[in-house]
């Protein structure tokens, strides 16, 4: 069965690839539809670099985000491994603007001893974010991928974020921050477990 993946789902399946012709007419009709002039010097190869631009912020459309956490080490570590401060760029699906931050990313690896590369929870937490999103769904994705491939014991995801279609247009609220967490398993169920990662990622020097 063929499935696109419009970012809802949990099962990371691709979509189909990205169509720069098609991106390129839009780019021109869009900028006819505001009255500019496609042709123009300036502009002329802008719907050629908007669809490159584009084929960027949404690789992780045409590529399956889970697969970074393939490679696992055999390491025993029972308790917390969290990194924090991941900068993280994502397009808000409601309006295709950029919303940014940071994620924080834990999780209790499982008693088997399984641990990931540390790069590959920020590979993760990139690749989730380059797909139209809204910030609740990136950070159950992330948090779900991390119990799903790594068999963890409890995962932690938070993520801090600016949404710019709240900055610069609409509401027009710079600075206003946006603060989602997905907990899963341990984090759910043990409070100290929680209460050990939220102080780490809460009193962490800036
Ligand atoms: N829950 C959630 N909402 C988001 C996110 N990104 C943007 N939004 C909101 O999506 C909503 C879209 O609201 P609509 O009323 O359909 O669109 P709009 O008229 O452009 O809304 P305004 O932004 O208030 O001008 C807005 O309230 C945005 O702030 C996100 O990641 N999560
Ligand atoms: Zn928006």
């Amino acid at each position: 069965m063929t499935t696109t993946n419009n970012g809802a789902g949990t099962a990371a399946v691709p979509a189909p690839a990205f169509d720069p012709a098609r991106a390129e007419n839009a780019v021109r009709e869009l900028l006819l539809a505001c009255g500019e002039d496609p042709d123009r010097e300036g502009l002329r190869e802008t719907p050629a670099r908007v669809a490159r631009a584009y084929a960027e912020l949404f690789a992780g459309l045409y590529t399956e985000p889970d697969a970074v956490l393939d490679k696992t080490f055999d390491v025993s570590h029972e308790e917390l491994v969290l990194v924090t401060d991941i900068p993280m760029y994502s397009t808000c699906e409601h309006h295709l603007v950029p919303f940014h931050g940071v994620a924080h990313v834990g999780y209790i690896p499982a008693l088997t001893g399984r641990v990931t590369g540390l790069s590959k929870l920020a590979r993760l937490v990139d690749l989730y974010a380059k797909r139209p999103q809204v910030q609740e769904r990136l950070t159950s994705q992330v948090a779900d991928a991390v119990m799903r491939k790594l068999d963890a014991r409890g995962a932690i995801v938070v993520i801090e974020a600016e949404h710019l279609c709240m900055a610069m247009r609409g509401v027009r609220k710079p600075g206003a921050r946006t603060v989602t967490s997905a907990l899963r398993g341990q984090f759910k169920t043990s409070a100290s477990s929680r209460a050990e990662a939220m102080q780490l990622i809460n009193g962490r020097s800036r």
